[in-house]
């Protein structure tokens, strides 16, 4: 039996860790199990129940003042992440093996290691290998995408994150419930977006006439082959947690080999009831 797993990934202070312990109390009133693998050596805040976090293999703060290593916070981090894809084994005793297992992990903001550096790959693989299905969850600030070029530019970060990774991916707009009713009107268009009308708004911000044929050419890319959506959510609308819910399940097939539960079966009526006794009663009366 498959286990289950999304890989929480996204900027800095993207609503990253509150997303997984959002999904957490979501799924409890849905009565599933889900837990948390904080993957961030340098967390000091989150309100969910940690099944294993990776600061009891490494801390950011050690390495930092380590005088060998002589890293600041940033290369501190990728020291403790390579670290990490060194030691596995650490991980792999963490979880241990439950099948039908679902496990956020909540990676750290640093946006390199999404982009070029190799870890999170290796981490999926080694996922893979242990027989997880893993999902990619993308998340952006929805605050920082209502205008064009800095949508462009999330998009660009969520795909760079689709082609390293190369698994199924579901990219979020977070802190919806923090737009104003304008903005939330305005960011419509981002959620289904058409790129081609987007470059030829004459409101846009797009204005270098020097790089428009180049964007141009990735809205294109991106609106013709549908690559990235995203979806939006608000941590205080059931509705719409569900439905990023059910997107996630839907890509890694969650649920598809659940052992199928018999329904309850009705009571049988006392075996020694004699419907001739009956019967007879009723006829003499
Ligand atoms: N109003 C509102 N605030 C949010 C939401 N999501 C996150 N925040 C706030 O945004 C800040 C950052 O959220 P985190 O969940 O810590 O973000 P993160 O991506 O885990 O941050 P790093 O781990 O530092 O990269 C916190 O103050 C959260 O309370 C949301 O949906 N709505
Ligand atoms: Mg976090």
């Amino acid at each position: 039996m498959p286990r289950y797993a999304q890989l929480v990934m996204g900027p800095a202070g993207s609503g990253k860790s509150t997303y997984c312990s959002t999904m957490v109390q979501h799924s409890e009133t849905l009565n599933r199990s889900v837990q948390v693998v904080n993957l961030d050596p340098a967390a000091e805040h989150f309100d969910y129940p940690v099944m294993a976090d990776i600061r009891e293999l490494i801390q950011v703060d050690d390495v930092m003042e380590d005088d060998s290593l002589r890293f600041g916070p940033n290369g501190g981090l990728v020291f403790c992440m390579e670290y990490f894809a060194n030691n596995f084994d650490w991980l792999e005793e963490s979880l241990g093996h439950v099948e039908d297992d679902y496990i956020l992990f909540d990676c750290p903001g640093q946006i390199e290691l999404y982009t070029h550096l190799p870890v999170m790959k290796q981490l999926v693989e080694q996922l893979q290998q242990w027989e997880f299905r893993v999902c990619g969850v993308f998340l952006v600030d929805s605050q920082f995408m209502v205008e064009s070029f800095k949508f462009i530019s999330g998009v660009m970060a969520a795909l760079s994150a689709m082609v390293s990774l190369e698994i199924p991916q579901v990219n979020i707009m977070t802190k919806m419930d923090l737009l104003s009713p304008k903005a939330k009107k305005e960011i419509e268009k981002y959620l289904d977006p058409d790129m081609y009308s987007m470059m030829e708004d004459g409101s846009n911000t797009i204005r270098s006439k020097k790089f428009k044929k180049l964007t141009k050419a990735i809205c294109g890319l991106i609106d013709d082959y549908s690559i990235v959506r995203f979806l939006p959510f608000d941590r205080t609308d059931e509705e719409g947690i569900n439905i990023v819910l059910q997107h996630i399940d839907f890509s890694i097939q969650y649920g598809e080999d659940l052992e199928f539960k018999e329904p309850k079966e009705v009571e049988e009526e006392p075996a020694n009831l004699n419907y001739d006794e009956i019967f007879q009663d009723k006829v003499n009366s």
